[in-house]
């Protein structure tokens, strides 16, 4: 299989590489991937990704110096005391600004490892090795980084490019099924707010769409890095068009805080998508076919679209923390039309309060 390279500009140039065979056949790929002058790597994982981050570091050493840093699981990872954690063993490590940082994981790991890596010493350099679907479409690219705080989610972060990241197929042969039906929310995303031909490939065949090993599966990974690609270059800090990559989370994250950050983030956001659908209902005139496609695609994924009516009062408080939120006014990215976007500012809550009851349990 030939490996797909797609540029990004945003926060300096760097490349994402899809394709197969790159953790087991590292030496060149890595050496590229880090550049010249890298004399230590401090690769960042969660224990899922041990074996792997072993025989990465196995494989490096010789040219450089490589040390593993495992952290806890997951949402786990996204903590001012695990960001502390690297800290240290990048500073008892006397690591330097011409060494790196690989993040080795899913999206919790490479917001993390992206953290550490642009604040260790006011920024060292960063190869991202995402290890999810969320993470090689999402995540991975665009250099937002960041923990979460008992306040919400991703409230404390940087924006930090990469200076390459790696999308190795192989490496999803073990991930669990209901982790790849979670990234497609991310997907899913991209197809309802630029990239409609998305929708069409998940609607033609489900369960082809979402097989690792095919073309299909390659394609929509393309198709989703390469809108992310396009929109952050134009717009890296989120100073407008960037906002778009937001649709489905403004209630998506008032949920994983609600939920304590135990839910996958897929899920969430999947409910976030049919609210903000409901929202562009009622506000745009989004025809009704396009809300109801929200529903079938994502059911279709076993992803949920609902959730319980009582934790309204929580997840508008949550809400106003959005980073999107301006002052007192919150901020939705609603469709327009199938692949249309803007920006709903509410000022009266209200109307918030009827598109929830559209998606309650
Ligand atoms: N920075 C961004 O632009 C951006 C974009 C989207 C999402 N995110 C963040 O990404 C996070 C979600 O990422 P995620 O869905 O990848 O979750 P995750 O990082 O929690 O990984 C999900 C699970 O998969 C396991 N795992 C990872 N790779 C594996 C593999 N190859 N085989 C087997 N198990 C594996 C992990 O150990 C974990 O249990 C959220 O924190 C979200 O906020 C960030
Ligand atoms: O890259 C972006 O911009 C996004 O909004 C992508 C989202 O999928 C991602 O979950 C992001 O971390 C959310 O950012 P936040 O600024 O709302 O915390
Ligand atoms: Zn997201």
């Amino acid at each position: 299989m030939t490996t797909t390279k797609i540029s990004v500009t945003g926060g300096g140039e760097y490349t994402v590489s899809i394709g197969r065979g790159m953790l087991s056949n590292p030496e060149r790929t890595f050496a590229e991937a880090l550049g010249a002058g890298v004399n230590k790597v401090l690769i960042i994982h969660p224990p899922t990704m041990g074996a792997v981050a072993n025989k990465l570091r196995d494989q490096l050493m010789g040219e450089r110096e490589v040390l593993l840093a495992e952290v806890p699981d997951a949402e786990n990872a996204k903590r001012i005391e695990v960001a502390a954690f690297c800290w240290q063993v990048l500073g008892q490590a006397d690591f330097t600004r011409s060494d790196a940082v690989i993040g080795l994981g899913g999206g919790a790991i490479t917001d993390l490892a992206g953290f550490v890596a642009a604040t260790w010493l006011r920024g060292v350099r960063l190869v991202q090795v995402p290890t999810t679907v969320l993470a090689m479409v999402d995540a991975s690219v665009g250099g937002k980084t960041g923990i979460n705080t008992a306040e919400g989610k991703n409230l404390v972060g940087s924006f930090y490019a990469p200076h390459a990241v790696l999308c190795d197929l192989d490496v999803l042969e073990n991930l669990p099924r209901n982790e790849i039906l979670a990234g497609f929310a991310e997907i899913v995303k991209c197809g309802f707010i630029a990239v409609p031909e998305i929708l069409d490939i998940i609607e033609a065949d489900v369960d082809v769409a979402t097989d690792p090993t095919s073309d299909q599966f390659k394609r929509l990974i393309e198709l989703s890095v390469g809108l992310k690609a396009r929109v952050v270059s134009e717009d890296f800090k989120e100073n407008g068009q960037r906002e778009i990559l937001n649709y489905g989370h403004t209630l998506g994250h008032a949920i994983e805080h609600a939920e304590r950050y135990t839910w996958r983030h897929g899920a969430a956001i999947s409910i976030g998508m049919v609210f903000a659908a409901e929202l562009s209902r009622m506000t745009q005139n989004l025809p009704d076919e396009v809300v109801e496609r929200h529903r079938r695609i994502l059911s279709s994924l076993t992803l949920p679209i609902t959730y319980t009516a009582e934790a309204w009062e929580h997840l508008l408080t949550t809400m106003k923390r959005d980073k999107k939120s301006r002052g007192s006014m919150l901020r939705f990215v609603v469709l327009t039309a199938e692949g249309k976007t803007t920006i709903l500012n509410v000022p009266d809550t209200s109307i918030l309060f009827t598109a929830y009851q559209e998606i309650c349990a």
